[in-house]
């Protein structure tokens, strides 16, 4: 066997290999995909592409022939007015529109290289590597344990949990303020503690990439700022996408960002100081500049 073919074999182990832990209800991850393909404007590794990706919620198309590419460890800003389907591109990438029974999936979103949407994917296992933090903190009423300990234990990853969990909140920069406590409600949270503290539940299941729907806006200027140093901090270790309607979070914390206008159309991608200093379209210069939206 020549280099060039036990190169090949491995490569297609490896392949292999994330798929299996897409489609297997064990909770591993897999070896990484060394063919994920790299994107045109973007220049880590993609490791979320969509291509022609139309989605219906009955008649009405809310996503249009969308092509994307997100890099690996690094912040993608999703922006655009009200109702143009950022969210909706969100729940597509770990197949939370599947909890809508209207809603309806086309063409391909692919997750280091495999379809989500094929048939042998499972979604609950598709979410274990993909996690997802929600506009509004919903903290489980249970003790700020119990909440980061929730996924481990449903996962039977319960070996050096206690260690685990400091780490957790230790990454979601709670660990300070809530250490001496663990054992209280966690509903006794501030809402800024207590989105840090879903973000300390959502990565202590170790995924590799966090979704968040407008993480911040239900919090004020301080927790919104120590969401976003956060977020920033984040994505030395996860892949992070993030819906905002704040266009300056967008440009303070993105590396790549994603407007989307009226229609469900992807109208430009790019670096996030491309997009905010010089866009190529001027519907997003318009829409950055607030001529409209
Ligand atoms: N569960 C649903 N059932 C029916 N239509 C829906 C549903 N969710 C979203 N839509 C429609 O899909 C389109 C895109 O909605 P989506 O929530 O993705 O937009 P968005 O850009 O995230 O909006 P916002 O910024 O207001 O949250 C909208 O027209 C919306 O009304």
């Amino acid at each position: 066997m020549t280099t060039e073919d036990m190169a090949t074999e491995t490569e297609a182990q490896h392949d292999e290999a994330e798929e299996e832990s897409l489609i297997s209800t064990d909770p591993g991850k897999g070896g990484l995909d060394e063919n994920a393909e790299r994107g045109g404007v973007t220049s880590g590794k993609t490791v979320i592409r969509s291509r022609d990706l139309d989605v219906f919620y009955g008649e009405t198309q809310a996503l249009q022939h969308i092509d994307l590419e997100i890099p690996e460890n690094q912040v993608t800003a999703m922006i655009g007015p009200s109702g143009c389907g950022k969210s909706t591109f969100l729940r597509c990438i770990n197949r939370m529109n599947d909890l809508i029974d209207i809603a309806r999936v086309e063409g391909e979103l692919t997750f280091k290289g495999k379809n989500v949407y094929d048939d042998d994917v499972d979604p609950v296992a598709l979410r274990r590597r993909i996690g997802m933090v929600f506009q509004h903190p919903n903290p489980f009423p249970k003790s700020i344990y119990d909440n980061v300990a929730y996924g481990l234990r449903t996962q039977d990853k319960t070996e050096n949990m206690d260690e685990v969990i400091e780490e957790s909140l230790k990454k979601a920069a709670l660990w300070d303020e809530v250490k001496d406590r663990l054992d209280e409600s966690a509903l006794d949270l501030s809402g800024g503690q207590q989105q840090r503290l879903c973000i300390a539940r959502a990565i202590a299941v170790d995924p590799e990439v966090v979704l968040m729907d407008e993480p911040a806006s239900a919090l004020d200027p301080i927790a919104t700022s120590q969401i976003e140093d956060l977020i920033e901090e984040l994505s030395e270790e996860y892949t992070v996408v993030i819906v905002t309607h704040n266009m300056q979070q967008a440009a303070r914390i993105s590396d790549k960002t994603a407007v989307f206008l009226t229609g469900g159309e992807l109208v430009e991608f790019d670096d996030t100081d491309k997009i905010f200093e010089n866009p190529e379209s001027q519907r997003v210069e318009d829409y950055i500049t607030g001529k409209f939206g």
